[in-house]
């Protein structure tokens, strides 16, 4: 495999790569929510082999060259750094937990469709979905163990001025394929609320997964750890994604909505309440059959 052994060699360093799986299409996007569903049971499966373990959590437990901190904080960061290596946080749907000092791909970046509905955006039309003085996050239901995690949705964002709009042309430019209509809004495109994923996951989530006390095996729980943490993170930034999608196949609907500032509103035409009734019912009966 040439990317074990010297990248400035390898063939798919000097090729240019555009990624024509269609992912980004809603059918795909709802398909990939399924596929993220069992991959989420079966990892959070695995990590319940083992205890809670709480040497794995230990700020003061492990300190290797310049790091200090946990085991599992130590596994995520170390994980991250090498997929990063290969380019894993240059997908969209792909997040960090720790993006400060990652080391940049050594391949070549992959350019990305972007989001697709069957209805054209409208041509006037400034008005994205955008996090924190933006986009809208709406975010996964799970239910396993009767935990339900969702992350609410941040304040609804209209934008206007022409550098914005140069700077989302540029995005879209940079990371998606021509020929397709939309993209995600570069606000959309930074939402990163892995560092709720992360206490949600060690402070509700784990607690009442794993049986408590102690096994020994804190490298596995932190190896399971990593794994549970980057499916969670990954099957909740897609809400960004089937936001986008839908907003683009009926943009009237929503507009209203996001002059008015009104949230309640945008989650509401956001939600399927018989949808996320099928899904907790359906990761019920996936979690009881796997588990
Ligand atoms: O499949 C859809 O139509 C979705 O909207 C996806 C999704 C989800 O994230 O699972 C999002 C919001 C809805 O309330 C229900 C489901």
């Amino acid at each position: 495999m040439c990317w074990l052994t010297n990248f400035s060699h390898c063939r798919l360093v000097k090729k240019k790569r555009v990624d024509q799986s269609e992912t980004l299409t809603l059918p795909f996007i709802r398909h990939s929510l399924i596929r993220q569903e069992d991959s989420i049971i079966f990892s959070l499966l695995e990590r319940d082999q083992y205890c809670y373990n709480a040497d794995t959590y230990d700020h003061y437990a492990f300190s290797v060259d310049s790091f200090n901190g946990s085991l599992v904080e130590f596994m995520v960061r170390e994980t991250e750094k090498l997929h990063s290596q290969v380019g894993r946080y240059k997908n969209l749907d792909e997040l960090p937990f720790f993006p400060a000092d990652l080391p940049e791909p050594m391949l070549p970046p992959l350019q990305y469709p972007q989001v697709v509905s069957n209805v054209q955006p409208p041509q006037s039309s400034n008005y994205f979905l955008a996090p924190q003085e933006g986009h809208i996050i709406f975010c996964a239901a799970l239910l396993l163990k009767g935990l339900v995690v969702r992350s609410l949705p941040t304040k609804p964002f209209i934008h206007s001025s022409s550098s914005e709009q140069q700077s989302l042309n540029m995005v879209c430019r940079r990371s998606m394929m021509s020929g397709s209509i939309g993209c995600l809004h570069p606000c959309a495109d930074s939402i990163n609320i892995n560092n709720k994923v992360w206490s949600m996951y060690f402070r509700d989530l784990l607690p009442r997964l794993v049986t408590a006390g102690d096994d020994g095996n804190c490298g596995s729980a932190a190896v399971c750890d990593t794994l549970c943490l980057q499916v969670l993170s990954k099957r909740i930034h897609y809400g960004k994604f089937v936001a986008e999608a839908k907003f683009r196949e009926s943009p009237a609907a929503y507009e209203d909505a996001i002059r008015a500032q009104d949230r309640a509103q945008l989650m509401e035409l956001l939600t399927y309440e018989t949808v996320e009734a099928a899904i907790k019912k359906r990761v019920e009966m996936k979690a009881k059959t796997f588990g």
